[in-house]
Formats: structure tokens, sequence, C-alpha cells
């Protein structure tokens, strides 16, 4: 009983817990991902002035941050503090699961990030381009062989798109999903999404300390060897042929080398695999949020046609200007498909909640000029940004998706911390530009030859799957695809 008057003792406003259970009836019930009931917890009745939010993920007491500046605080001015997610996977279970950037503990982390985020600036975009348009081509050809008027659940189409994107992408190879959907990496990495166990994530992010005794793993064993033996077999191939990409795969291949030079590194296993395990995540970070980010969009274009016209009347520009095609600096000038995948991700940020942990490195972390309150070391920090991007008092009419709110004129009004589909400072998504890039390209191309619209079989109120750790329709999306092309 004691436990659960720890915010009450310390007078800050909270949600009132369950014997056993604490605040997390609905995650246990299965009827909620983690995402979504951390959006609950900002909600919760007569929180709407509050600062931070108390809450209890069993008997550990943890706080969901709603106030921006608080957010600022955590996220950016006092990293230092806050610079490990809370989350964890057991290196002896799984070792990609717990090495790769978004897992990793600081000194890994602080290491890995540094090397790789050359990987992924505006430069390397750019030459990553014209492999997309490729995989664009592709999905063009797919959509057109399916007639001038058809449904197609758009879920399965974005999957085969973004597995192509992320491969071509990151490995420098043709996975040819649209000729062969059924082909080993797609399998592959389907599989693995799909079979993580709710209760494996639910563990992994809430209740980390157990994460060793279940054996929870982001990479199953037959996804961990199958991306072993791809990245050996690309590497290898590029030592092979000296070609240089300058991309991940070159990055890989060189700090592997400087790795088994430098005689300073005790464990060169571990740290071959830290190495490896980036990636790795490459794939999963990049797939799924990547798919949900085209389909949610192309989703919310059915259902308002006059923002579907606009933006059909932008493509179309570009492609008489391009005579057909589509350049990146074209594609950098679209400002209305910024402003429709911006609102998009507002809506649906696949990646629908942040979270850090207090370390205390400098100094505790107090809750001053709000709270008298002080963190303690090791509590589990919350931020919602599925529910801040909704909140009425950042976003009028929040639920009603306006691409108008990114405009120019209007963007200048936005808080910094009250839009966060990509979180915010050092820990920051390292590969949000090139999400967007993906996802940009994506909605492209199934635009160009037709208009999409809501029909009889589109599901009428998006619902999230509670198995799922990212932000995913639950019911497939079923569109009504009319053929109109915009260049011939
Ligand atoms: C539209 C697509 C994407 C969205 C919405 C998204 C969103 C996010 C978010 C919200 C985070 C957590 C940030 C934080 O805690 O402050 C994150 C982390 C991360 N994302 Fe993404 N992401 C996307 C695409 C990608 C892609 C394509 C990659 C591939 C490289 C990627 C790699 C990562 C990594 C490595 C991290 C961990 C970063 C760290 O801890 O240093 N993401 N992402």
């Amino acid at each position: 009983r004691r436990t659960y008057t720890y915010w009450k003792r310390h007078d800050i406003p909270y949600v009132k817990p369950l014997p056993l259970i604490g605040t997390l009836k609905d995650v246990f019930r299965m009827e909620k991902n983690v995402a979504l009931h951390i959006a609950d917890m900002y909600n919760y009745r007569s929180m709407e002035k509050e600062p931070v939010v108390g809450i209890y993920v069993l008997h550990q007491p943890a706080l969901v941050i709603r106030e921006p500046l608080l957010i600022k605080s955590v996220l950016i001015k006092e990293f230092y503090n806050f610079h490990d997610r809370y989350c964890r996977i057991d290196e002896s279970v799984d070792r990609f699961g717990s090495l790769n950037l978004f897992f990793a503990k600081y000194e890994i982390w602080r290491d890995m990030r540094k090397k790789l985020a050359p990987t992924f600036t505006n430069g390397k975009l750019k030459l990553m381009f014209p492999l997309l348009t490729e995989i664009g081509d592709e999905l063009e050809k797919y959509l057109l062989k399916k007639g001038d008027n058809f449904v197609a659940e758009i879920k399965a189409i974005c999957g085969l798109f973004t597995t192509d994107a992320i491969a071509s992408t990151g490995y420098g190879i043709q996975v040819g999903s649209f000729q062969n959907p059924y082909s080993e990496f797609a399998s592959q990495n389907y599989n693995n999404h799909q079979n993580i166990p709710a209760h494996e994530h639910f563990v992994m992010f809430l209740l980390p300390k157990l994460s060793k005794h279940i054996r929870a793993t982001m990479f199953r064993k037959k996804y961990d060897t199958f991306l072993r033996s791809c990245l050996k077999h690309v590497m290898d191939e590029r030592i092979k042929s000296g070609q240089e990409r300058n991309d991940l795969i070159d990055t890989l291949i060189r700090l592997v080398k400087e790795a088994r030079a430098n005689k300073e590194i005790r464990d060169k296993d571990l740290y071959i695999d830290a190495i490896l395990a980036q990636g790795a995540v490459f794939i999963v970070a990049g797939y799924e949020t990547s798919l949900s980010a085209i389909a949610f969009t192309l989703y919310q274009l059915a259902k308002y046609p006059d923002l579907q016209r606009k933006l059909r009347r932008e493509i179309e520009k570009v492609l008489i200007a391009g005579k057909g095609e589509v350049s990146y600096d074209a594609l950098k000038s679209m400002e209305y498909l910024e402003m429709v995948m911006r609102e998009s991700l507002r809506l649906y940020p696949a990646v629908a909640f942040l979270e850090r942990k207090h370390n205390a490195r400098d100094q505790e972390f107090s809750l001053k000029p709000y709270h008298d309150f002080t963190i303690p070391n090791g509590m589990p920090i919350f931020i919602s940004n599925y529910a801040i991007h909704r909140d009425p008092l950042y976003w009028p009419n929040p639920e009603v998706f306006d691409p108008e709110r990114f405009s120019p004129q209007n963007k200048e009004g936005i808080s910094p911390y009250a839009y966060l589909p990509f979180g915010l400072g050092p820990r920051s998504c390292m590969g949000g530009r090139l999400g967007l890039l993906i996802s940009k390209v994506g909605v492209l191309y199934f635009l160009k030859n037709y208009k999409i619209r809501h029909c009889p079989q589109t599901v009428e109120r998006m619902s999230f799957n509670p198995n799922m750790l990212t932000l995913e329709c639950k019911d497939d999306i079923n569109l009504e695809f009319i053929k109109d092309p915009l260049w011939k």
C-alpha cells in the first residue's frame, strides 16, 4: 500500500493504480499497445493542465511528461542525464537486439551514432534517390497490371515497396518483391516483424528488468542468422568487387576493418557485433515505420478528394517539368507533399511514444518550477507524441486531417516540442530523413496513374493493432483505384 502512495506522498498528480498491476490494466488485457496506453495516461481525466502525470508500471513509479518545456529538458537540454532509453534487451539473449542504436546503452550508442551519422547526410540521400525511383517504377508497373479500376489492400503493397526500398538503400541489393512477394528477404523480414508476441514488447519497454528472464528478442534466432549471412554476403561481394558506393555497407566494412586492427578493443567479437547490429536495425527500424507512413497517408488522401486533387496537381507539375521523371531536387521542392506527409505523421506517428531513463550523471533532475520534486535515479520517463499531436491546446480540431497546418505561413506557429514524429535531441531518429524520403516517393508513385478513394470495403474507423509496438492499422486498408494518369 505504501508503494502505491508514492505519488500522493510527493504531491504529484497521478493515475489511480490497481493493486499489483498499477496503471497497466489495458496493456495486461492486451487491448492496447504500449504507445496508446501511455497516450491514455497523458489524457487521463483532469490532467489537462498538469505538467506531469505520475503512473505505476506495476509497482514502479514512472512519469509521463506533458509540459513542452520539460520535454525539451529531458530530450535536449539535460540529455546528459537522460541519455539512455528505459527499454532493454539482454545481450546474452539477442546481441543485435541489445547492441543496435535504439537499445544500446550510452557508451556503445555514442560511439556507434558518431560513426554512423555520416551515412544519412543530405548528400547521401541524394545518391540513394535513383534507387528509390527504380522501385517506384516497379510499383507503377505492378499497379498498372491490376487494371483501370480495382480495389487493393494497400498495407501489403506498401510492405513490398518499403522492403525493396530499405534493402536497396541500406544493403544495395535488389529484392524484386513486386515480382516475387515471397522472396527470402521479404518473408524473413515480415515473419520476424509479425512473430514477436505482444508480451515481449510489453516486457522490453515496461518491465525491462525481466527482459532476460523471459528471453525477449527483437531479432528472432532465425532472423538473426539470416541477417548475419545476408550482411556477410553483401560485404564480401563489395570487398571482392572493389566497388565503393559510400553507403551503409561501405561504412560497416570500414568500421569492421578498423575494429580488427585496433589492439585496444578487448572483446572484438562483441564490438564487431555492435557494428553489424547497426546494419541489422536499419531494416527493422525503416521497414514498418515507412510502410505505416505511406499507408496512413493514402488512407487520408482517399478520404479527402480535394486534398488528393491538390497533391496530384503538384505531382503533375513536377512530372511535366521533368518530362515524366522526378529528380531529388524536384521532390524536395514539393511543398504540398511535404505538408501532407507532416500532417499524416502528426495523426499517425509510427513510433508513437518516446521514453528515457533518468541517469543522474550530473545531478538529479528537479521538476521546479512546476513541482518541488526531484526525479530519482533510474526512474522511467515517458512522452506521448501520439497524445501531444492530438492535444487541442496545440492543434485546433486535432482529429481533422489538415495539411494546411504545415503551410509555410502556419508552420512557424507550431511548438517544436508539440510535434515529435521523429523524437528530438541527440537520440532522435537516425533515419528520419530517409524514412520521409521513402514515404514521399511511395505516395508519389501510388498517385501517379491513379486516383484513390474509399469504397465499401474500406475500414471506417482506424483502430490500431494491440500486438504491435509501432502504430499499425489493425484491419486491412482496402482502397479503390481509378486510372487517371498524370503523365503519358
Ligand atoms: C517515417 C519513418 C520513421 C519514423 C516516423 C521514425 C520514428 C522514430 C522515432 C520516434 C524514434 C525515437 C526517437 C527518440 O526517442 O527521440 C526513432 C529512433 C530511431 N530510428 Fe526511426 N523512424 C523512421 C524511419 C527510420 C529509418 C528509415 C531508419 C533507418 C536507418 C530509422 C532508424 C532509427 C534508429 C537507428 C533510431 C534510434 C536512434 C538512437 O537512439 O540514436 N528510422 N525513429
